[in-house]
């Protein structure tokens, strides 16, 4: 997709001007649809669809989470999303010139999109880096992570494996090789080692583009839902499953009344759209100006889910095999515990089961029983799937443990391994072009003087994310993959996409919005979207945003650690240092939002000062009308005054739509060298 718009970049030169709105015909737009639909697809559909949302929904009881989110989406992620694609579409730019267009005042929200972009691109390629790990092991038979290791000369196998399950020590101790908390500042080498191939696959994809093509992006997009499917299938036909699956949909309806698990659901369907990403308006800037928006984020919000849905169900359909196995395991042990009781004499024999019971047989059966004698002194305890269910498979290693535990039972388990990694790195990468896309495009169109040497900054951006992820590759690094992603990808995120919300339903004016859209689609949207965006979706992010910062201040923030002596994860309170970084990371994503506003205002102030007392010097960037000449007013959507803007604003709105990037930053530089 990358090439597709430097390409487009590349050929403007053939357009000719014609008619008034030279921004309209210049800029260039997306080959055809489908190339734009699968490069949406492509940036929203991530390792956050087989990663996250699997493990939220583990986490967050099942089928009600799954209901939450779905509602969630509808009321709130939708209408976000399609304004986000509107108003990149119409106002033709990236994140920080749609604002600014806006008001020159609410640039910083583009700033702060890039920098919360900026830290989730840092911890999502350490995940691709992982991914690279388990693809790399997946060339040995049998796979590494399917038999525990023995003691060196002993056929003793390691206590750490033993205590738990190959697949989760091959993750905890052989890949991650993490330390009991937080604490800690040794490298895990060969991690380093993937991190450095990730960031310089990235690089490449930035730098060529894809090269061979639209072919390769339809392979790319088609490829991990082929690969789910097989995984799907293959899933189903594990003992249990179907288990897993019936827990995955019964909905636990009471954590409904979990306000933090609204929250992370919320969290979820923002980072999943790719929200107050940025990446969404770049590239939907590239559209024709006539292109059914709403449909296009109506279809990217379905697929999206669709996506997560059929993970889930892969994910959820290993897990009941999983707690399948566990619960005879359980059965098993319990059973052999009575007949010793009844053996030594402490039990009745009439209490025996005849026969040996099934897993579900099991628990009736012992409800039954405990009801006359008191089993649980004997310290015999009910087992069931649903129980097991929840046991030791939380946090972020959900999928990773889940998935090479299912792999290690299919015959030919290197190759569907291999295929599944693969699938990873495709997913995860096609985002990271995305979210790279987020950070550059932006900076470069804003900076004009970085333009000339877009490929050295370009390897710079990926040099610099290296060095910085180099935090992630410590031993202790997941425990900060788990602290951006639990505080940098949240938070940060819903304070950006409210602002956007301000900024386009009450500062530009949801009236004037829903006009333009009406001179896009060729139709007005529904008049729901327009109260949702004034009212519903601003109260439902604000309810969100207290929920968070409630939860921050009444709960201390813990993090899942894994105890190498027990072989069980455990939960930790960060220590203050960990605090104060998680703050900064809030801090420092937020900043630019007030910062822009104050700059602009105090430049404001100090110019109608400096007016008022007649200097003669300044002018007010009245260079950019020169450039456009005259507005074609009646044809023009929305952005003839109608009074929602003061006129200052609206002027800036109406010369910023005429515009290309190019005219804007000259202006820029125009009005900053009059004001110098
Ligand atoms: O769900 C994901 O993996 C991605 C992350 C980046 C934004 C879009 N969605
Ligand atoms: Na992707």
């Amino acid at each position: 997709m990358e090439k597709s718009i430097n390409d487009l970049e590349g050929s403007t030169a053939g357009v000719s001007n014609v008619g008034l709105l030279p921004a309209e015909s210049t800029r260039p737009t997306w080959g055809s649809k489908v190339q734009y639909i699968l490069a949406q697809v492509g940036f929203s559909v991530g390792l956050g669809n087989v990663w996250r949302f699997p493990y939220l929904c583990h986490q967050n009881g099942g089928g009600a989470f799954l209901l939450l989110y779905l509602l969630l989406l509808l009321i709130i992620g939708i209408p976000l999303f399609f304004l986000e694609l509107a108003a990149g579409q119409s106002i033709r730019q990236g994140s920080i010139g749609v604002w600014k267009h806006i008001s020159p005042r609410l640039a910083g929200i583009g700033f702060a999109s890039c920098v919360v972009c900026s830290f989730v691109a840092l911890y999502y390629n350490v995940i691709i880096g992982w991914s690279l790990f388990y693809m790399f092991n997946s060339f040995h038979y049998p796979l590494p992570w399917e038999n525990c290791p023995t003691l060196m000369n002993q056929t003793q196998e390691v206590p750490e494996c033993a205590m738990s399950k190959p697949t989760t020590y091959f993750w905890y101790r052989t890949a991650l090789n993490i330390t009991n908390a937080i604490e800690g500042s040794d490298m895990n080498w060969p991690m380093v080692g993937c991190l450095v191939l990730a960031w310089f696959l990235v690089c490449g994809g930035m730098i060529k583009g894809i090269k061979s093509s639209g072919k390769v992006m339809y392979f790319s997009s088609v490829f991990p839902y082929v690969v789910l499917l097989c995984f799907l299938i293959r899933g189903l036909l594990l003992e249990g499953a179907a288990d897993g699956i019936r827990i995955m949909f019964t909905p636990k309806l009471e954590i409904w009344g979990n306000v933090q698990v609204w929250r992370q659901a919320a969290t979820q369907v923002f980072f999943a759209l790719g929200l107050g990403f940025g990446s969404v308006i770049a590239y939907s800037s590239y559209n024709d100006r006539y292109n059914n928006c709403h449909f296009d984020a109506i279809l990217v919000s379905f697929i999206n889910f669709m996506t997560s849905i059929l993970a889930t169900l892969v994910v959820f359909a290993v897990l009941g095999f999983r707690a399948n196995v566990l619960t005879e395991t359980c059965v098993q042990t319990n059973m052999d515990k009575i007949f010793h009781l009844i053996h030594n004499g402490s039990l009745q024999q009439d209490i025996m089961p005849i026969g040996n019971l099934t897993n579900a047989e099991y628990s009736p059966w012992y409800k039954d029983t405990n009801s006359k004698v008191n089993l649980q002194q004997f310290g015999i305890e009910d087992c069931r799937v649903e129980v097991e269910m929840n046991k030791g498979v939380e946090g972020t290693g959900l999928a990773f443990i889940a998935f090479t535990e299912a792999m290690t039972h299919f015959p030919a388990s290197p190759f569907w391994s291999l295929l599944f990694f693969l699938m990873l790195l495709n997913l995860g990468l096609s985002t990271m072009f995305g979210n790279m896309q987020g950070i550059i495009t932006p900076l470069l169109d804003n900076f004009s003087c970085l333009r000339k040497k877009k490929t050295t900054f370009t390897v710079l951006c990926c040099i610099t994310g290296l060095l910085i992820g180099l935090i992630f590759v410590q031993r202790a690094g997941n425990y900060y993959v788990s602290m951006f992603d639990d505080y940098s990808a949240t938070l940060p995120l819903i304070i950006v996409v409210i602002f956007e919300n301000i900024a386009i339903a009450w500062v530009y004016g949801a009236e004037r919005f829903m006009e333009d859209i009406r001179g896009m689609l060729g139709h007005r949207p529904w008049k729901i979207y327009k109260y949702m965006w004034q009212y519903i979706t601003i109260l439902g992010m604000i309810g969100l945003l207290l929920a968070s910062l409630i939860r921050m201040c009444i709960e201390k923030p813990t993090y899942r650690a894994w105890n190498e002596e027990e072989a069980n994860e455990e939960m930790l309170e960060y220590p203050p240092w960990a605090l104060a970084m998680l703050v900064c990371l809030i801090v420092i994503a937020a900043l630019p939002i007030p910062i822009v506003f104050l700059k602009h205002t105090i430049q404001d102030w100090i110019q109608k000062k400096s007016k008022s007392y007649g200097d003669c010097g300044y002018s007010q960037g009245n260079t950019v009308d020169d450039i456009t000449g005259p507005i074609e007013g009646s044809t023009d959507h929305g952005f003839t005054g109608n009074g929602y803007l003061p006129v200052e604003m609206e002027d800036f709105a109406e010369r910023g739509k005429l515009l290309t990037n190019e005219d804007i930053d000259e202006a820029d530089v125009d009005t900053e060298n009059a004001n110098g």
